[in-house]
């Protein structure tokens, strides 16, 4: 169990007897800013806190948010909060720790939360595996045509086997360029690999040592635009790698290549690609994440045939949302009680 120890009333003069201070402890006070969060971090935390949590499902409306973290020692959120100088401010001067859901910070504010001393824990790592995988289906989906296919075996329009109805690039012998080559990049060039892809090249801000373990090779952005058969981006969303994925850079880009990103909607120039597809710039894209999420219904990145969206179900394996929640949780149980964080931004 954890407390926080509060001051009931100051030390004072009795008859020349200078009294103690009275102090009492009381647990600290966590919000959990949805009540869908995976149960395992919530127990967790149950243990040793005291839990208040929004009653919604989804992300809470803002002010019932600034409204219900008044006085609490942390905040368990999702990277569907955006957590800047007002929800702090909000909070008050006895918020300790954010703990999100998430390896994503970009809905943090670091500096913010840095200059008040507010600790910050994410999840990297119990992700990687799970989202390179769906990075993975995802490429294959788009290259491969797997949503259109299946439409077509749905709606009758499969008549009969036909030789070259339904075709895509595949990836055997193929180059594969990797912006943002982090835990995740990385994971994806393993699992790239299998595929008896030609080569693999990477985009990255410094050479990556771990690139030996595929062949992977790094180049300039341009190399990687003009060169790759696919582009996966895998980059985390910073002022550098803003819409990184421009008109210039489609155009640099194969008429025949195909982009996935499963990083950040942020990270490409959406009006741009949108373009870029329907005037066969390149042959396709398969997105996990856009701007906004979730993506309007008429946007029309939905209705183009060579174009694959998801709803940001990067790291939705089961197993591994639960190993998220129970580490958000444990970030935060660790920073209350001034302990090093598992994982501390
Ligand atoms: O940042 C993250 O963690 C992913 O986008 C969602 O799991």
């Amino acid at each position: 169990m954890i407390y926080k120890r509060v001051v009931l009333s100051a030390p004072s003069l009795v008859r020349g007897v200078v009294t103690a201070r009275k102090m009492s402890s009381e647990r600290f006070q966590v919000f959990v800013t949805r009540n869908d969060m995976p149960q395992g971090g919530i127990d967790l935390l149950k243990k040793e806190c005291d839990v208040k949590m929004s009653s919604h499902p989804s992300t809470m409306p803002r002010e019932e948010l600034l409204k219900a973290i008044a006085g609490v020692s942390g905040i368990f959120c999702s990277l569907t909060d955006r957590i800047d100088r007002e929800v702090l401010d909000a909070a008050g001067p006895d918020l300790k720790v954010i703990g999100t859901i998430s390896v994503g910070h970009d809905h943090i504010d670091l500096a913010e939360c840095k200059k008040r001393g507010v600790r910050i824990g994410y999840t990297p790592d119990v992700l990687t595996d799970a989202t390179a995988e769906l990075t993975m289906a995802l490429l294959l989906s788009t290259s491969r045509r797997l949503p259109e296919a299946q439409h077509e075996a749905r709606s009758g329009g499969w008549k009969s086997w036909a030789p070259t109805w339904m075709t895509g690039p595949g990836l055997a012998g193929s180059t594969v360029g990797i912006a943002g080559f982090g835990r995740i990049g990385q994971a994806v060039a393993r699992r790239v690999k299998a595929f008896n892809t030609k080569q693999i090249l990477y985009f990255n801000r410094s050479e990556r040592p771990e690139a030996q373990e595929t062949g992977a090779i790094k180049v300039t952005f341009d190399e990687l635009l003009t060169q790759s058969d696919f582009i996966i981006c895998c980059a985390a969303l910073v002022p550098e790698t803003k819409e990184m994925f421009n008109k210039a850079a489609f155009e640099k880009m194969k008429k025949t290549a195909v982009l996935v990103n499963t990083s950040r909607g942020g990270t490409v120039d959406q009006d741009a690609l949108i373009e870029a597809l329907q005037n066969n710039t390149i042959r396709a894209a398969g997105l996990d994440v856009t701007t906004p999420e979730p993506l309007p219904l008429d946007n029309p990145l939905l209705k183009l045939p060579n174009c694959v969206v998801l709803p940001h179900i990067g790291s939705a394996a089961i197993e591994t949302r639960n190993t998220m929640s129970e580490l958000t949780a444990n970030n935060i149980l660790k920073a209350l009680k001034g302990e090093p964080m598992p994982a501390e931004l």
